[in-house]
């Protein structure tokens, strides 16, 4: 499609309304929730949300009612394959960037990096590899995954504790992405101004700083969701690769071949030397999927457009907007919170 007839798509916008019992509340939070997870929704902990009126402490982590309730179906009906591999993060902190990377991996022998039909030039990386809580168990569905392709690939956002058991307790493999939570609260103060309903005002960055460092974003608190999957992949390394933002922007290459060699498909040294790798790195970087007409003009997610997952990839670009004080907050935060657990972030590119 050419750019000149990419249209702009509408925002939803939600109604609020005033429930005696718990406050103001939008009634697009409530619409499609079962009365059940309505009931269990109004006994949670909740603070105010950044795209939402609330938000909700679920399980300890912290979400929206419909993420709850497709959290629970998932945590109910999936069942995994032993070949399955999970592609787990935190919003914004290369979860496009990671299934792009691992799908064309995957697929290298079906479809070449040169394929004018290479389904990463038509398709969004989150179609090929959907989510659990936003696509596969959303609006009440009960996806049949049993016809799936081996192996199959899935994206969540959902903390390690919280993963369904059979995830846990099988042999498929788990990718976790983590990126310096400077970097990643920039994101997603950015991106969740973009999708705010036009109704809403922006988002203050003081006030999204002050609830990111309480640990009140979605799945958050960033720490307990970062020490989840850290301390899992440190015990079973076989089952979780532990990976970094800034070290795959450092140096895709090395970081693709650790992805091939942990998913037990090895590039080989004819692969190497044919520039396969290389090859890979550009398809799946930054530069090369935003400028894609899906990733310009198409929706993967419902109500939220491919372009805002497109902003500017890169490792250091919190200078620009946190001052002084900001920094000292939330390096504290992480000193506090990771400092005994061996993570370590390289934050500046
Ligand atoms: N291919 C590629 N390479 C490197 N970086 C990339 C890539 N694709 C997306 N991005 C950047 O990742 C940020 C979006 O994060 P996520 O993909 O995790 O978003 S989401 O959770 O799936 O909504 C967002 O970061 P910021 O630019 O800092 O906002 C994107 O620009």
């Amino acid at each position: 499609m050419p750019l000149s007839t990419c249209t702009t798509t509408s925002m939803v916008i939600p109604h609020f309304t005033k429930n005696p019992k718990i406050g103001v509340v939008g009634k697009e939070e409530e619409e499609n929730l079962s009365n059940e997870c309505k009931g269990l929704i109004h006994s949670l902990p909740k603070e105010k949300g950044w795209r939402t009126p609330f938000i909700y402490l679920f399980q300890g982590f912290w979400c929206q009612p419909k993420e709850i309730q497709a959290i629970i179906s998932f945590q109910k009906h999936f069942q995994a394959r032993d070949s399955d591999v999970i592609l787990a993060t935190i919003p914004k902190s290369g979860t496009t960037w990671i299934k792009a990377l691992t799908f064309a991996i995957m697929n290298r022998k079906r479809f070449t990096t040169s394929s004018k039909n290479h389904p990463l030039l038509t398709s969004n990386p989150h179609d090929l590899v959907p989510f659990f809580e936003y696509k596969l168990y959303a609006n009440n569905q009960i996806p049949d995954l049993s016809n799936l392709p081996k192996p199959r690939l899935f994206g969540t956002h959902v903390p390690f504790a919280s993963l369904q058991e059979s995830i846990k307790s099988s042999s498929c493999r788990i990718i976790y992405v983590c990126r310096n939570p400077f970097d990643t609260f920039i994101s997603s103060w950015h991106y969740i101004n973009k999708v705010r309903p036009e109704s809403l005002p922006p988002f203050p960055l003081e006030e999204a700083f002050n609830l990111y460092c309480k640990g009140v974003v979605g799945f958050g608190p960033f720490w307990e969701h970062m020490l989840g999957y850290w301390k899992e992949s440190t015990e079973r390394p076989e089952k979780v690769l532990f990976m970094k933002y800034e070290d795959m922007k450092e140096d895709t290459v090395s970081h693709l071949k650790m992805l091939a060699n942990f998913l037990g498909v090895p590039f080989s040294i004819e692969e190497e030397e044919e520039g396969m790798i290389k090859d890979i790195a550009k398809l799946c970087s930054f530069e090369n999927l935003k400028d894609l007409e899906v990733n310009k003009c198409g929706k993967s997610i419902k109500n939220f457009e491919n372009k805002h997952l497109f902003r500017k990839g890169a490792v250091g670009d919190w200078v620009n907007y946190l001052s002084p004080s900001m920094v000292e907050q939330l390096s504290k935060v992480i000193e506090e919170k990771l400092g005994d657990s061996g993570l370590k972030f390289n934050v500046f590119s």
